[in-house]
């Protein structure tokens, strides 16, 4: 696990498990030049956001800089009410930042958009009465994207590349759990969203079912390569789903330290290594707070 101060190669430029040119593991590790780093997909900068309510003011997150860049899977770590999911409200443009800027792709984020896509933890509830076709190309023609006909073709394709097209025609009850979440990524990625969004997706899972779904997701990452920005207060998550990783403090939640994790999968969870980089995010996420001090990873 490599720290960085500020931020750390894009997905785009590394290979899974591999080192990255001109990055060096362990804690002396160095991002490169500005020069040579490509412009970050999303850039959320100095944003804090707040909830009010008729009697107080609550400041969910203080001043939060991160960057994304194409194909990373972005990890928000924090623990409970740290303002992980506020945060990824206001990149899908529903909460406005009181200080700050959201900008992806070179625009301010002024409210929702089409080019951010929210896959919600109900992916096992798709309409069952619709085929698989029928569900990746409900959001194209109900937003008014596509018509019928160019909705169903631009589907068929991403079921393609999601690798279900033998199910192209069947119903989510004849497919897996993972099948049914592959559809919900198609259903999503069919939109062309320049970023996925998933609050705590698999958090109401069995740990087994959570593993199959963690699996799945980075196949589908091997192949596709998007973007994904993806919020968890599991620590071991964090690790073997993400590349990098924003560690955020308890409440109001700040950005205290970016983790470079893409030497971490699923099959390094085991490993003396994956233990303790654990270790270390748990010390860090928790030391400095003596009220939380005692929990335990998640
Ligand atoms: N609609 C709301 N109105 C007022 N306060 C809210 C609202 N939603 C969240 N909050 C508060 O904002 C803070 C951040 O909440 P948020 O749900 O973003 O945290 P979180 O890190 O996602 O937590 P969890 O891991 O438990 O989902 C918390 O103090 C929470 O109580």
């Amino acid at each position: 696990m490599t720290l960085v101060a500020k931020r750390d190669a894009p997905a785009a430029t590394q290979q899974r498990g591999l080192p990255v040119p001109g990055f060096r593991y362990g804690e002396e590790a160095r991002a490169p030049q500005a020069a040579s780093m490509p412009t970050p997909l999303l850039r959320i900068a100095g944003v804090s956001l707040e909830y009010r309510t008729p009697e107080r003011v609550i400041r969910a997150t203080h001043r939060v800089d991160i960057d994304v860049y194409e194909a990373d899977r972005f990890v928000l770590l924090g623990p409970s009410g740290c303002g992980k999911s506020t945060l990824l409200k206001a990149v899908a443009g529903f909460i406005p930042p009181i200080e700050g800027e959201i900008i992806l792709d070179g625009r301010p984020v002024r409210g929702p958009g089409p080019d951010r896509i929210v896959v919600f933890q109900e992916f096992d509830q798709l309409p069952p009465w619709k085929t698989v076709v029928q569900n990746v190309a409900f959001p194209l023609r109900a937003s008014g994207t596509l018509g019928r006909r160019e909705a169903e073709a631009r589907a068929r394709h991403t079921i393609d590349k999601v690798g279900l097209s033998r199910f192209a025609d069947s119903y989510p009850h004849q497919l897996s759990g993972g099948m049914k979440q592959r559809v919900a990524i198609a259903r999503a990625l069919a939109m062309q969203p320049k970023v996925l969004l998933m609050d705590e997706p698999f958090a109401a899972l069995d740990a087994l079912t959570r593993r199959k779904m963690q699996e799945e997701l980075l196949a589908l990452w091997d192949e596709i390569r998007f973007t994904l920005l993806f919020v968890t207060h599991s620590i071991e998550e964090a690790l073997a789903v993400g590349n990098r990783v924003a560690l955020l403090s308890a409440h109001p939640g700040r950005v205290r330290g970016e983790f470079n994790s893409h030497e971490f999968d699923l099959t390094s969870v085991g490993s003396s290594a994956f233990q303790a980089a654990v270790q270390r995010l748990h010390r860090r996420l928790f030391d400095a707070d003596p009220e939380t001090a005692a929990r335990p990873a998640l």
